[in-house]
């Protein structure tokens, strides 16, 4: 079993606390979910455990040993999957693909809609389909973890079974997964492990006591 682990993540922007308690343990093969209102810090969390936002003050851990530079630089460890585009538009989709030492067949075989674009650049894609071609090449990815921030927004709902199986999948396999979305159905549909984040602080819950925690969670689940 791999764990990845963040502790005492203290953060602020200018004269803003935003994270004052943080905390998230990832462990391989399981999928876990942070939740929380607009605003919590659950992105701003990800990315100080990635090590693309430094933080006051974070320690990250992989199994038990402190890391000496960041997450992300750490060969076949961890993947992020911002809200935002990323790719660079001139850059053709299969290039992207193997970028991130994914086959193009994977990805086809993952999304038959993708088949003769491997020439294609980035930039001749819809918006959908860049945000579909990134995230099954981040899941897809070979590495340990992979964090997903809103992987579900603004995907069309046949795409979003196609991702929920794909992270199964890959979960099955061994990869740990960090996944953070508004549309609470498909994370809490998906979930092993929950995360609350609230007032800069990151709790721990069961399945029960996060649907007791927000209304608007247990809204979907009755
Ligand atoms: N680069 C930044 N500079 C200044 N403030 C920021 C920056 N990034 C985030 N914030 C602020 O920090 C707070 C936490 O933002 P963050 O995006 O981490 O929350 P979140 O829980 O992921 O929100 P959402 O669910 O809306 O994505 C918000 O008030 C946000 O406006």
């Amino acid at each position: 079993m791999d764990i990845l682990e963040t502790d005492s993540v203290t953060l602020s922007y200018g004269t803003k606390m935003v994270i004052s308690g943080g905390y998230m343990k990832m462990i391989s093969g399981r999928i876990h979910i942070l939740v929380g209102r607009n605003g919590s810090g659950k992105s701003s969390l990800m990315r100080v455990m990635f090590g693309a936002q430094t933080a006051e003050f974070s320690f990250v851990q992989y199994n038990g040993k402190k890391l000496s530079r960041a997450a992300y630089k750490v060969p076949g460890l961890v993947r992020y999957l911002p809200q935002f585009p990323f790719v660079p538009a001139p850059l053709k989709a299969g290039a992207f693909a193997r970028s991130y030492d994914v086959p193009w067949e994977r990805v086809t075989a993952c999304f038959p809609e993708f088949e003769g674009k491997e020439q294609a650049a980035v930039k001749s894609l819809s918006g959908g389909q860049i945000r579909m071609l990134t995230t099954i090449v981040l899941i897809c990815s070979p590495v340990k973890f992979v964090m997903l921030d809103e992987p579900f927004t603004h995907i069309m709902p046949l795409h979003i079974d196609t991702i929920k199986d794909l992270i199964r999948e890959e979960a099955a396999k061994g990869k740990g997964f960090l996944i953070t979305d508004h549309m609470y159905d498909h994370v809490l549909d998906l979930a092993d492990a929950y995360y609350y984040m609230e007032w800069g602080v990151t709790i721990t819950m069961n399945r029960a006591e996060l649907l007791e925690k927000d209304y608007f969670l247990r809204m979907r689940c009755e």
